[in-house]
């Protein structure tokens, strides 16, 4: 997208200053209440092909607060994150109808450019998926597409691996192969990845789910310190991660069509996560919170 097809919000710098960035991080309040808007989505349908995969989905995402997805299998949750950056449009026949709207531009406008959106919000899939290069070229790779001069990149590697809680782990062996590192390791560093190109919005599709407890506790760590910087949605199965980690917690379920026998992901609960796992205010929330479904 050009510069103007989207407003200039947070640090939507040039990747190639975040290794200068040592700006203090933004305020976190109190569950991040009075945060401002980064996302106002509004009666979204996402599609593919003729199936409705989820329906009528309406939530705001505030700055600088984690915001987590909830639900069974299937309700849609992976499918709603991926059209917060326009990664749907990467599957054939998948089609997102109504607002998403960032910092008030719908990322689907004419003239809004997909690369540039999933910049500004990267994302974090289920398994680590480093490139089969060093880790220093994993975490470089971002910025040097995007024509960062090698020098700046250095102070980006470094930066970023900082901020993804690795570079103690890593700073001698930068040379190495990102595949010999262990799979908590490779997740922090596909955070590291996503975090060179200096996003606002880091999306997690399940980061954890291929971890073990340690490495997970690690990554739920780093999540809430990220924060204090980035806005981030999360999709997690484990309730207890949600509890743990989020502000804002949405839970969606599924609602069956028996015409059709397809099922199609609502969302039932947009609330505080404290409120969302103490008092609910939808039984099938409730339901699915203590346990009794799902
Ligand atoms: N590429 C696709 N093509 C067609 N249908 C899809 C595609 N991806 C997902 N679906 C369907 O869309 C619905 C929602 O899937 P999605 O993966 O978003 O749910 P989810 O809540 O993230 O599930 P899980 O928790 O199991 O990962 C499901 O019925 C799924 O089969």
């Amino acid at each position: 997208m050009s510069d103007s097809s989207l407003p200039a919000v947070g640090r939507t710098v040039d990747p190639r200053r975040i290794g200068a960035n040592t700006e203090p991080v933004s305020q976190r309040g109190p569950n991040g209440h009075g945060a401002p808007t980064v996302f106002d989505i509004k009666d979204v349908n996402v599609f593919y092909g003729a199936y409705n995969a989820v329906k009528d989905v309406n939530f705001t995402v505030a700055k600088n607060e984690i915001t987590a997805l909830i639900g069974p299998s299937g309700c849609g949750k992976s499918t709603l994150l991926r059209s917060l950056n326009r990664m749907n449009d990467l599957i054939p026949g998948a089609r997102v109808e109504g607002t998403v709207a960032y910092h008030g531009k719908d990322v689907y406008a004419a003239g809004v450019d997909p690369v540039e959106v999933r910049r500004r919000i990267g994302m974090v899939f289920q398994k680590a998926n480093p490139f089969p290069k060093s880790i220093f070229d994993n975490v470089a790779y971002g910025p040097r597409i995007h024509g960062v001069p090698r020098a700046e990149r250095e102070a980006i590697v470094e930066d970023s691996l900082k901020k993804a809680a690795l570079w103690d782990e890593v700073k001698d062996k930068l040379k190495q192969s990102a595949l010999a590192l262990s799979g908590g390791q490779q997740q922090r560093l596909c955070i590291a990845r996503t975090i060179a190109l200096a996003p606002e919005v880091v999306l997690m599709d399940e980061p954890c789910s291929a971890l073990d407890p340690i490495a997970t506790a690690r990554i739920e760590e780093l999540m809430v310190d990220l924060a204090r910087q980035f806005t981030i949605v999360i999709v997690t199965h484990n309730m207890q991660q949600a509890a743990r980690v989020s502000d804002k917690t949405a839970f969606f379920s599924t609602e069956v069509n028996e015409l059709s026998d397809t099922r199609t992901g609502v969302l039932v609960e947009f609330d505080d996560t404290q409120r969302i796992f103490t008092t609910p205010a939808d039984e099938r929330t409730e339901n699915y919170v203590t346990g009794r479904f799902g």
